[in-house]
């Protein structure tokens, strides 16, 4: 008694343990939940359909086996007297009880066809549904986490992972089918002989019970497989988008070994699941068979029931057999799908994850300056970046960032975007920490054109209206032709309209940056950050983007990264960062004559 009571506070607590721990899927279903619930009644109707035709053919057995005894009748007196005839001869019976069961199968096929429409629309709608959540996530998230993840195993989540995920949701239907059709095969035994039926329970259910712990065995195998599978796409996608310096630096036999250990990596962690899970089948088959034979030598050597009785009852059984089977083969299919489940929520999970916190006032345009107080700042809070900034950007003015590589100039420059968060100190637009800034506010009136601009596998035009899609024709025109990018745009097959191929593998590097000039010019921003490319282009080139550059420039609030000194000498100060420190700051000429550190940079820029 007490266990029972046990079993009993057990089962809800382990329902809201599922609940608990699947919640970020299981909510999705709410936005289908019409969808699903049509599919559990057509699925519902089906099996009770299933069950009416067991009946007839019980019925039609009986009319066969022993003429002469009274048929089986359901107890409603219309249907029996008039449809399934039970006064009537047997041969007309026989005719009736036949088209019943045709009647029953057509039924039941109809219904188990709006199940499984049903069901497969509303297995698409939840992987919309989780698409789209875990695009949402990874909007949300900071520049940050971007680093620290590894892009291949993102793409992994959002394509295969949720194809497997979506396979889950499949197999799920299908038990639940099969389930229901189980349960109306289990009564209609059960009300042929309960004694037959409780052995076959007995048996089954010890069976059962056996390869459900083999389950759980392959689904903590399947984990692995979800992970060696999202380190494979990591390196497809690194040698993809790194292909250019792969082939610079003859790197394709490491590529190789790296994508091939990996490839066979998962091979074999399926191998291990599919050792085991292979297992399920043929042995269910094998124990299933014998168990049914010995029930049938017991049934006929002891005269347990009438004979259409005992052939309606083994036809059940022989059916139960294989829909018991496809039940247990779901579930380790479905054990191999865990390790795609964990994934998905890891990612929908907000556990750990830094989210951006946006302000609430609306930037209503610079009127005085940029304003750096104190800051520093760490990519990891041990190891600080920049330390103690204290600058001042004015409005209208061009304020330059000069350095050595790693110095903290891009790092610098990320935080007026607010790309991160300073670690201390303030970044303040017009006196106000630019946090309480509504970013889409900031960022409208901001432009970056950095060294790594991103092109986009879509037109020409395309690329130069990102972010300003309501900009005309004209306008685009006007910018690329600002941006000195007309004359090379023209040139290509189909002007404007010429797709650029994936990140722009189709441009030069400086036809690249001055796309990037134009889209920056689209935007007419108020603030401007130019992150100077470092590599080297040629005078051509070089003179092209300056001119185009120094057109975008007048009369914004510029930031410039340099690299090449000779580019801003208009500057209107000159801010010298030396490991993340201002170690020097003042006008070109002033900063000169002052013969400091700007001065040695430019003395070893004169040199080389
Ligand atoms: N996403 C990141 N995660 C961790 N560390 C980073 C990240 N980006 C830059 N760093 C580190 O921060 C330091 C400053 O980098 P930053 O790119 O700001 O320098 P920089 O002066 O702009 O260099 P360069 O002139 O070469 O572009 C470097 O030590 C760099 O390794």
């Amino acid at each position: 008694m007490f266990f029972k009571l046990l079993q009993l506070v057990r089962k809800p607590l382990r329902a809201t343990r599922f609940w608990q721990e699947n919640h970020l899927i299981l909510r999705e279903f709410k936005s289908f939940r019409w969808l699903a619930i049509a599919a559990v009644c057509f699925a519902l109707l089906a099996s009770i359909t299933e069950g009416f035709g067991l009946g007839f053919l019980l019925a039609f057995l009986q009319s066969l086996t022993s003429p002469d005894a009274p048929p089986v009748q359901t107890g409603i007196e219309w249907f029996d007297v008039w449809v399934l005839g039970v006064n009537a001869p047997v041969t007309q019976r026989i005719y009736r009880v036949s088209g019943l069961i045709v009647a029953a199968t057509c039924i039941r096929a109809v219904f188990n066809y709006l199940a499984q429409y049903y069901t497969l629309t509303s297995e698409v709608t939840l992987i919309d549904r989780l698409r789209k959540r875990v695009f949402e996530q990874l909007q949300s998230q900071r520049l940050s986490y971007f680093s620290q993840t590894r892009s291949g195993e993102l793409v992994d989540v959002l394509t295969s992972e949720m194809e497997r995920i979506r396979n889950a949701f499949g197999a799920m239907s299908f038990l639940m089918t099969r389930a229901f059709t189980l349960l109306v095969y289990a009564i209609a035994i059960l009300l042929l002989s309960w004694q037959l039926s409780l052995i076959s329970i007995l048996l089954f259910g010890g069976l059962a019970f056996g390869f459900s712990k083999l389950n759980k065995r392959v689904r903590r195998r399947s984990t692995r497989t979800s992970q060696a599978s999202g380190r494979l796409t990591s390196i497809a996608i690194e040698f993809i988008n790194g292909i250019r310096t792969v082939q610079a630096f003859s790197a394709q036999d490491f590529e190789r070994r790296r994508f091939y250990q990996a490839s066979t990596g998962l091979v074999q962690e399926w191998k291990t699941v599919y050792r085991l899970s292979c297992l399920v089948r043929p042995l269910a088959e094998a124990s299933a068979t014998f168990v049914l034979v010995g029930m049938i030598i017991l049934a006929l050597t002891n005269r347990i029931m009438p004979v259409a009785s005992l052939l309606t009852f083994l036809f059940i059984l022989f059916r139960m057999v294989p829909y018991s089977q496809d039940l247990l083969g779901v579930f380790s299919h479905l054990s191999t799908m865990m390790g795609s489940v964990e994934n998905i929520k890891r990612l929908l999970s907000d556990e750990g994850k830094q989210f951006f916190e946006d302000g609430t006032r609306s930037f209503p345009g610079l009127f005085h300056g940029i304003e750096f107080v104190a800051v520093d700042f760490g990519y990891d809070p041990d190891h600080l970046v920049l330390k103690d900034i204290n600058l001042c950007i004015e409005k209208g003015k061009t304020t330059a960032l000069v350095g050595a590589s790693g110095s903290g100039k891009s790092t610098l420059a990320d935080l007026i975007s607010r790309f991160y968060d300073p670690t201390a100190g303030r970044v303040l637009l017009d006196g106000i920490d630019l946090r309480e800034f509504e970013i889409d506010s900031v960022r409208h009136r901001l432009a970056i054109v950095s060294q790594d601009t991103f092109i986009f596998n879509a037109s020409v035009r395309s690329n130069i209206a990102y972010g300003s899609e309501q900009a005309t024709d004209s306008e685009v025109y006007e910018a690329a032709r600002l941006a000195n990018a007309l004359e090379f745009i023209l040139e290509m097959p189909e002007g404007f309209e010429t797709t650029l191929g994936d990140r722009g593998i189709r441009l030069s590097g400086g036809q690249r940056q001055r796309i990037a000039i134009a889209r920056a010019l689209l935007r007419n921003p108020e603030i401007l950050i130019l992150d100077e490319a470092t590599s080297a282009l040629d005078s051509v080139s070089e003179r092209l983007i300056q001119e185009a550059l120094e057109k975008l420039s007048v009369g914004r609030t510029v930031l410039a990264i340099a690299h090449r000194l000779s580019t801003i000498s208009g500057a209107d100060k000159i801010v010298v960062l030396e490991q993340g420190r201002i170690v020097e700051q003042g006008g070109y000429r002033e900063l000169i004559d002052r013969r400091d550190r700007f001065w040695k940079y430019y003395q070893i820029q004169q040199a080389s």
